[in-house]
């Protein structure tokens, strides 16, 4: 783990870097209409964001410069203190793969691709990995948050609403993340985890964030 990074079970908490966004509000930048619903439903009004639409490039190599990457992009674009998040679906059997890469994977085999994927493999578990960083500026470095759900991959079930949610089973469910209540995944989700540390963070802080009202 690198430095600046939090993990949902060490939740060790700095307040320096979040006391400086006191005088700024603070953009979550996703070009994902889906991820931006989850994290508006899991953070309510404890942390107030301004959201900004837009498709950042796909970075590659591990997950936490990936996110950390991202989080520079952004707040070049925003000029100003961002949120990311970059999600990865790691599969044990295949040491981790696809990891950061499955938007790639799930847009060109879909479903059924990444269950064959396994095909050759007693170990179907899997984790489903969400890394949120947040940063003050582009030259600054991020501080990120990363929140893990264990499960597996099974065939296809429940609606076909959010990337690969039907394959997905969280470990001590009989349930698909897609087959549970919205608000069953939003409670043991990864980003919900992550989200948690994030929360932590800024309440440690003492503080609760303005946003100034614009969301695109
Ligand atoms: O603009 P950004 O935030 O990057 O949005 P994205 O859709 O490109 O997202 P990622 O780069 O993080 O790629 C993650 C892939 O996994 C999908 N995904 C993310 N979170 C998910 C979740 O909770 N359940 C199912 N699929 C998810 C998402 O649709 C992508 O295909
Ligand atoms: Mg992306």
């Amino acid at each position: 783990m690198s430095k600046g990074s939090r993990q949902t079970d060490s939740p060790s908490l700095g307040t320096g870097a979040a006391m400086r966004l006191l005088a700024r509000p603070i953009t979550f930048v996703t070009g994902n209409s889906k991820k931006l619903e989850e994290v508006k439903a899991i953070v309510g009004n404890s942390i107030a964001f301004n959201s900004l639409k837009l498709d950042l490039p796909e970075l590659q190599g591990e997950p936490e410069e990936i996110s950390k990457g991202k989080a520079r992009m952004a707040a070049a674009k925003v000029n100003g203190p961002v949120l990311v998040e970059d999600t990865c679906l790691c599969f044990n059997a295949l040491n981790g793969l696809p990891g950061p890469y499955i938007k790639w994977f799930l847009e060109k085999i879909g479903h059924q691709g990444l269950n064959n994927l396994l095909m050759a493999y007693e170990d179907k578990s899997a984790y489903a990995m969400c890394i949120f960083s947040l940063a003050f500026g582009p030259n600054e470095e991020p501080l990120t948050f990363v929140g893990k759900t264990l499960g597996k991959i099974v065939p296809p079930r429940g609606p076909n609403d959010f990337g690969w949610d039907p394959v997905f089973q969280p470990n001590g469910y009989e349930l698909t993340y897609a087959e549970m209540p919205k608000e069953e995944k939003n409670k043991i989700s990864h980003r919900s985890k992550a989200l948690a540390m994030v929360k932590s963070h800024f309440a440690a802080a003492g503080y609760l964030l303005q946003n100034d009202g614009q969301s695109a």
